[in-house]
């Protein structure tokens, strides 16, 4: 449904934000995993239309949107990282302002959609308060509610579930993973916890490029039988860090526990675990910071 290839953005200060993307998305919820700055950002606004590409090519149901963005912008949802201040309105007054702004004139058609959209997104009780007044969770889903109006087929959130509590955020994830039943729904984030819970398809980006891509149960397979743990005190922390290849450090339950990629037991004390996906996705930074390091060496 949705198709990229080889688009490529560099910005005006010379970073080079999306660097040879090629992707295919169809339904589903689809996971964009990577650090801040890894581009991600950079390529939903690219998709949206709000920034054009140096080069490469989108497709939309077989149309070349670069060329007729029309064609993707009747369709499309957009939730953006930042929300601009609204106006002391209440909910159904801006939906009903934004659905006109989406072509979607005819009265009673209009106050059809905004009730369904208030419906969805759990906000009918709210829908003569102002939106200035919302919580931080309700104005997330007064955006989805946004981004719903005109009914499209593919749904972008740009990292919807920041700043959210665990309540919230579990609510904000169940509406998306309905949303993504009959359509095309994009995330982005750098919590490897959504992406696990959520996505049928995740790539990882950082530096503009994807360095991994498939199921979220597929991403791991490469490390099969090579991620070993062991709790550490924090001064013995450095030294394994330069013995061996640690991915990760993460606090459980107080105590420093160190992730370790290696073929066989790397000394004693080590336990063999399955990787999960956040191992995976540190295992792919570690590379890419051991890239970027051997460069820079190079160049020194
Ligand atoms: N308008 C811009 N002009 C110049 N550089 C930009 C611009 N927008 C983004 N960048 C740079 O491009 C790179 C990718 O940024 P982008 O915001 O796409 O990353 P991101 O993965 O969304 O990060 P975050 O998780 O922090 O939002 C970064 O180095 C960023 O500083």
């Amino acid at each position: 449904m949705l198709r990229i290839t080889n688009l490529s953005k560099t910005y005006p200060n010379g970073v080079k934000a999306l660097d040879g993307i090629n992707l295919t998305l169809s339904h589903g919820m689809f996971g964009l995993l990577g650090p801040n700055g890894a581009g991600k950002s950079s390529l939903m606004r690219t998709i949206a239309g709000l920034q054009k590409p140096d080069s490469g090519q989108i497709l939309f149901n077989g149309v070349d949107v670069l060329q007729q963005p029309q064609a993707l912008h009747r369709r499309l949802g957009y939730l953006p990282q930042e929300f601009g201040v609204y106006p002391r309105l209440s909910a159904f007054r801006l939906l009903d302002h934004f659905a006109i702004l989406k072509g979607i004139t005819h009265k009673k058609q209009r106050r059809e959609q905004v009730a369904a959209v208030l419906a969805q997104t759990n906000l009918e009780e709210h829908r003569h308060r102002a939106v200035s007044a919302f919580s931080g969770g309700m104005h997330r889903r007064f955006g989805i509610a946004l981004a719903l109006l005109g009914d499209p087929a593919l749904i972008i959130a740009d990292e919807p579930t920041a700043g959210l509590d665990p309540g919230e955020r579990n609510r904000f994830h169940q509406l998306l993973a309905r949303l993504a039943q009959d359509r095309v729904v994009m995330l982005s984030t750098h919590i490897v916890e959504d992406v696990r819970d959520l996505c049928t398809q995740a790539v990882v980006l950082v530096g503009g490029r994807i360095r991994l891509a498939g199921r979220p149960a597929d991403l791991v397979g490469g490390l099969a039988g090579r991620v070993w743990r062991k709790a550490v005190s924090h001064d013995q922390e450095p030294a394994m860090c330069h013995r061996f290849h640690v991915i990760s450090t993460r606090l459980h339950e107080g105590r420093l526990i160190v992730h370790v990629v290696a073929e066989k037991q790397p000394g004693p004390g080590f336990r063999q675990v399955a990787p999960d996906l956040e191992d995976a996705y540190f295992h792919v930074l570690r590379q890419c910071e051991t890239t970027a390091a051997e460069r820079t060496c190079h160049v020194a």
